[in-house]
């Protein structure tokens, strides 16, 4: 059967697991783009400027806005995400599949622009493992850790409005259970 290449947006909210989810499923389809955001965050020890993100000053970030570069941006934990246009763009052009890590407000947008993406949510097993994964990562202060959990409440709210949701409980189910999502809407046929 033929297949297309097409746009997946992974989001849920922080500590789910979208970065080890996706990260593994890259490992199995190397073929699959993800698109590096930019942010104004400060990088955090062990991230790689142009891989991780483009770490922007609000300076740049603000001039990239003004010139329409972005395909969709939004604050998020108290800083600016974005997705370039040209890094969406590079990837669609080498025919790949691509996914986009964003937060659900970038969710909604990009599926303004590319009305045939596919929105996947990951969602947490309970409110309790969301928190002891958040902790368990180490990489956040108590400040940043609590702003990320009342974050987490309002963003399964909008769980609703994408178009798979998947429970990342076991790390290699939810990775199959990803990796057959992205293989049935590539495949001509497939749900839509
Ligand atoms: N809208 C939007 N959100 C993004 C983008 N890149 C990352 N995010 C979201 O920003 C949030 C914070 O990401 P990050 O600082 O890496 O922290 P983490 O989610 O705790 O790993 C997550 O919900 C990401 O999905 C982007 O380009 N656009
Ligand atoms: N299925 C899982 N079971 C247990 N721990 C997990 C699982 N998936 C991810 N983790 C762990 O949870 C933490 C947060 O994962 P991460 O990928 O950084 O989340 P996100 O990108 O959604 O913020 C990491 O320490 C990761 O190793």
């Amino acid at each position: 059967m033929a297949r297309r290449a097409r746009l997946f947006v992974v989001s849920g909210p922080s500590g789910v697991g979208k970065g080890t989810l996706v990260a593994r499923l890259r490992e199995q389809e190397p073929g699959l783009g993800l698109t590096v955001s930019a942010t104004t965050r400060a990088p955090r020890e062990g991230e790689v400027e142009g891989t991780s993100y483009y770490f922007l000053t609000e300076d740049e970030f603000d001039r990239r806005v003004a010139a329409g570069e972005f395909l969709e941006w939004a604050h998020v934990h108290g800083h600016r995400y974005g997705t370039l246009r040209a890094e969406a763009q590079r990837l669609m052009d080498q025919g790949r599949s691509v996914v986009l890590e964003i937060d659900v407000q970038g969710g909604i947008n990009v599926r303004r622009v590319h009305p045939d993406a596919v929105l996947v949510f990951i969602e947490p097993p309970s409110a309790e493992e969301l928190e002891r994964r958040l902790r368990g990562r180490g990489t956040e202060d108590e400040a940043s850790i609590q702003m990320r959990l009342a974050n987490a409440t309002k963003e399964l709210g909008y769980a609703d409005s994408y178009d798979v949701r998947i429970v990342n409980d076991d790390l290699d189910r939810a990775v199959a259970e990803l990796a057959h999502v992205i293989d049935t809407y590539e495949t001509d046929g497939g749900p839509f």
